[in-house]
């Protein structure tokens, strides 16, 4: 089975050393500066914040699928790990390096990006996929895990495939056949995204204020509501009940570390993806977060005013660039 990871950034060069450990064969098509870095530190190195340290150099390392004959229609799989906005405008450039049996597995935050594409794509086997965990890109190469959890793929021959060679190599990954209540949990913990970039504290910390969790609560009360009104249920990946978070959020901080402790076993480094994005001035997810928060509530009649003002908060911080 070949693999490419198109679109090789934080957590697709996590998943690309995960699947090389694992005896996969992977490519990358990434960024010259992604393949420049991985070259100069000898292959990518994965860490994680419970001491695992591992480097591992991918099969092939391409910057431009255009001058490589060579891939044309040969890989079985494509993880896209591009950003959301990033997803629209590749459907050419998956078909040329895919054949009729090939799976495209999506590996997006949020709603709307699956959306933009799959139309173009739709002789394919389309699937989608989650990173439950946070990937931060440190110096030297390094991609490290912040928080727990594994990726989480929906079914077919080549993502069971894949599963067992993760679970073989003890990395673990799940595999679920209906994606809607993976992709709707996972957009609950997503709405911390934004708020970790607006108060620029790693997760930690920002979890330990009081008033950092109650805007957050909020805002997944919306959420949750929303979910409720399109009779959705919400996949569980944390060890409380989705809808439970909340409440857990909003107790004071004494009882919150007694009671939420697990919450907070998360690496002092953490912050979420948005974070990133807002540090190094790019655009952010947040209209594919928060923003269909927004519309989904819309089409339910749910008001939605807490996260309608994160995305604003957010756009002006974009405008600052
Ligand atoms: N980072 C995290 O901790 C987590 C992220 N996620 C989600 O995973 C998805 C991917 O996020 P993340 O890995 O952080 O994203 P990154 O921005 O780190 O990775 C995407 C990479 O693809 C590159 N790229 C863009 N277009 C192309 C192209 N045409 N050809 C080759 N490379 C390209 C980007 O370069 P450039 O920047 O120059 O555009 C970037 O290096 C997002 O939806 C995110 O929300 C989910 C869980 C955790
Ligand atoms: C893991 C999590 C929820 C928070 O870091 C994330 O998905 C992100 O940063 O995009």
């Amino acid at each position: 089975m070949e693999i490419a990871i198109f679109g090789a950034g934080s957590t697709g060069c996590y998943l690309a050393g995960q699947l090389c450990l694992s005896g996969l064969k992977v490519t990358l098509i990434c960024r010259p500066a992604i393949k420049q870095k991985i070259i100069a530190n000898n292959g990518i190195t994965l860490s994680d914040y419970q001491g695992f340290n591992q480097t591992v150099m991918p099969q092939a390392l391409i910057t431009d699928i255009t001058q490589q004959s060579s891939i044309n229609g040969k890989f079985d799989v494509v993880f896209v790990t591009l950003k959301c906005h990033q997803v629209s405008t590749i459907a050419n450039q998956l078909m040329a390096i895919t054949h009729d049996h090939s799976s495209i597995i999506f590996m997006q935050n949020g709603f709307g990006s699956f959306d933009s594409i799959k139309d173009s794509l739709d002789h394919y086997a389309l699937l989608q996929g989650i990173t439950p965990f946070n990937v931060l890109q440190l110096p030297n190469g390094v991609f490290h895990k912040g928080t727990e959890g594994v990726f989480t793929l929906q079914k077919n021959p080549h993502t069971v495939a894949i599963q067992s060679a993760l679970i073989c190599q003890g990395f673990g990954c799940d595999i679920a056949a209906d994606f809607t209540p993976m992709i709707y949990g996972k957009l609950l913990l997503n709405l911390n995204n934004a708020l970790n970039a607006v108060t620029n504290l790693p997760i930690k910390q920002q979890l330990s204020h009081y008033k950092n969790r109650r805007v957050l609560a909020k805002a997944m009360k919306e959420w949750l509501a929303v979910c409720e009104a399109a009779d959705i249920q919400l996949h569980q990946y944390t060890k409380v009940k989705p809808t439970w978070l909340p409440t857990i959020l909003s107790l004071p901080n004494w009882l919150f570390k007694l009671v939420a402790k697990q919450m907070l076993d998360i690496d002092p480094k953490a912050r979420s993806s948005m974070w990133q994005d807002i540090q190094a001035k790019r655009k952010t997810e947040v209209d594919f977060i928060n923003g269909a928060v927004v519309s989904i509530g819309e089409i339910y009649g749910v008001k939605t005013p807490v996260n309608r003002a994160i995305v604003e908060h957010i756009k002006q911080l974009e405008q600052r660039h």
